[in-house]
């Protein structure tokens, strides 16, 4: 019959030794190689034996594409790789890092900061199941994602992106990995590739960036660790242990460096502690152009930046544009023995055991049955119980002052008011990594959700009691309407960022945010609710402030702010990370000898439903 590789009822190793006894090296040059779907036709990942596509950020098929659409452009790009010599199916990977963010509709769940806050790895899981079936509802079977930053510095653009700055806590938010692919089943072998149910509900996962990259000096993104050996197993590594152990299918290796090394080409790192020591089994990719950046200007030296960066153990190579001169460059450092061929094999071996694992040879197109997955009312549902549990309550009346939480639903004299920009700010609720690389702001119809302001309106009993709404109210519009209100949500923060677009060294409120505080707070009692990707400075507000919310990047269901604030669900969050007095503290974590938080590590005041 067929080929032994193509026999699901082999043995996996079989499987992988006869399919790579078969290869030529453009067949393996070409699996280790990852292209922007802008360049992935058919007939270029056919004629390059192109082993993986990736979409960047914001890197989609058509704005506001539908499921089939994507389904259609993943299956396209699938016929061209099957239809080479060996017909070795190719791996579609996208950033999912709070729900299929870059896809028009999907279900946005809070960023991982506020997941931390949940403190709920079941949840944390279920989300990740959820998330897995809106991937594949787009024909996608590979995220890059979790990221498993142990982020020390909220000055780095990243923070939002980490679930704590505590490593223990982050090991237990890996629970998502096993929400992603599917829980290893009783039995079954931990710490090698593991995705569920033939690939059809699962996706294969990511944990990244390989390592450090919440430690750098400052914050400063995709910059220098600078630690003890000891401080990098005990802050930084910890999570990667939980991934292996889970069965994470692939790893993502940091832009950052350790002590001046770069990750990119850090072969002790790489190969002697992740593969040998760790005994991960599946496949090293690199991140976007990562090879490029090992040199200083980044792409000065290509041969040597992939002799580096192949040598010290990556697999898979996120190119993604320049395919010809990596698959050139990389053949003669073959031909020339710099980088010997079991090196290739190794690559090759570790990308097929994936592939062969998630069962990607068995089912390689998609079809448009899981559609209606995408922005399901029950993910839906799941996305606002995620933020009511990750809100975080700081403050809740002034001292001496009755509770101002739960707020009532009916106002007695008559009105409230709700003012600040990220009361009524779609994008900037969901942050970064959504429908674009950067984010959004404002309510276009980039995506579906609800912002906060509908949550409060939608709480409101509507009888004798209207909902006034001023994005930036001056002391003047206060001062002649304050008999007006019963109470006042202010709602203010930062606007979405990603990378190092989110580096920043002061931490203040973006402007107007402290003016509306001021304003409002100084005449009605109000609740503050900060919209941000980490903690910000309150300090020089806090004593106008009667009741303060932390909210960090709730996503699409900003009904569930609602929910809490108004007594449907109790506030239950806990600071997934230490709220500092002012920015000279930092960095400041939870175990530090000094520490004097304006808010510690686990805080946060709890509600009863009312
Ligand atoms: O989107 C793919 C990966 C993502 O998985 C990584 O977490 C992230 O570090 C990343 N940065 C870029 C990227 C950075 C600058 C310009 C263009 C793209 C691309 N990517």
């Amino acid at each position: 019959g067929g080929a032994r590789y193509k026999d699901p009822t082999r043995p996996l190793n079989a499987r992988i030794d006869d399919l790579l006894g078969r290869m030529t090296l453009a067949e393996k040059i070409g699996q280790m190689s990852q292209i922007e779907r802008e360049k992935a036709t058919p007939d270029v990942i056919n004629k390059y034996f192109i082993g993986s596509v990736l979409s960047g950020g914001g890197s989609v098929p058509a704005a506001n594409a539908p499921p089939e659409a994507w389904v259609k452009m993943v299956n396209d790009m699938q016929g061209g790789a099957l239809s080479t010599r060996l017909g070795i199916p190719m791996l579609y990977g996208i950033d999912a890092v709070h729900g299929h963010g870059s896809v028009y509709k999907a279900t946005i769940f809070p960023h991982n900061i506020g997941l931390g806050c949940t403190r709920d790895p079941e949840l944390v899981k279920r989300i990740g199941a959820a998330v897995a079936l809106e991937v594949r509802a787009t024909g996608i079977p590979y995220i890059f994602a979790p990221c498993v930053a142990v982020c020390r510095d909220p000055r780095w653009g990243r923070c939002y992106e980490s679930f704590s700055e505590h490593p223990e806590l982050v090991q237990n938010m890996t629970s998502i990995i096993s929400g992603f692919q599917g829980e290893i089943p009783a039995g079954g072998r931990k710490g090698v590739p593991f995705v569920a149910s033939g690939g059809r509900r699962n996706v294969a996962a990511c944990a990244k960036h390989y390592v450090g990259d919440g430690g750098t000096a400052g914050g400063i993104n995709a910059n220098d660790t600078v630690a003890t050996f000891h401080e990098l197993l005990s802050l930084h590594m910890p999570p990667y242990y939980n991934a292996v152990i889970r069965g994470v299918a692939t790893v993502m290796v940091s832009y950052s460096s350790f002590n001046g090394v770069k990750m990119h080409a850090n072969h002790f790192l790489v190969t002697d502690f992740l593969k040998k020591r760790l005994r991960f089994r599946g496949f090293v990719i690199s991140d976007y152009q990562g090879l490029d950046f090992i040199t200083t200007p980044e792409h000065a030296d290509y041969l040597l930046s992939i002799k580096l960066g192949i040598l010290a153990g990556i697999d898979m190579v996120m190119i993604p544009f320049n395919y010809t001169e990596f698959i050139d460059d990389l053949t003669l450092l073959v031909q020339n023995g710099t980088i010997p061929m079991s090196r290739i094999d190794d690559a090759v071996r570790r990308i097929l055991r994936v592939k062969f694992t998630m069962g990607l040879f068995e089912n390689p197109y998609a079809d448009t049955s899981l559609a209606g997955e995408l922005g399901k009312q029950e993910h839906r549902d799941l996305a606002r119980e995620a933020v009511r549990k990750s809100l975080v309550l700081l403050k809740n009346g002034k001292p001496g002052d009755k509770p101002l939480l739960p707020l009532p639903k009916k106002a007695y004299g008559g009105s409230i008011l709700v003012a600040g920009s990220h009361a009524d700010d779609l994008g900037s609720q969901c942050g970064g990594w959504t429908i674009t690389w950067q984010g959004f702001t404002g309510n276009n119809n980039l995506t579906a959700g609800t912002t906060i302001l509908d949550g409060i309106k939608r709480a409101i009993e509507p009888a004798g009691t209207d909902v006034v709404y001023a994005g930036n109210p001056d002391a003047d519009f206060v001062q002649r309407n304050k008999a007006r209100f019963d109470y006042a949500i202010v709602v203010v923060g930062e606007p979405p960022y990603a990378e190092t677009f989110g580096d920043n060294s002061n931490l203040t409120i973006p402007a107007p945010g402290p003016d509306v505080i001021r304003n409002v707070c100084g005449s009605i009692r109000c609740v503050v609710v900060i919209v941000s990707g980490r903690q910000l400075v309150v300090e020089p507000y806090l004593d106008a402030i009667d009741a303060l919310v932390a909210a960090w990047l709730p996503g699409t269901e900003g009904q569930g702010v609602a929910d809490v604030l108004f007594g449907d669900y109790g506030f239950t969050g806990k600071l997934s990370r230490t709220w500092f007095r002012s920015v000279e503290q930092l960095p400041m974590n939870v175990g530090d000898a000094h520490y004097d938080p304006l808010f510690p590590f686990g805080f946060g005041l709890e509600t009863q439903p009312s």
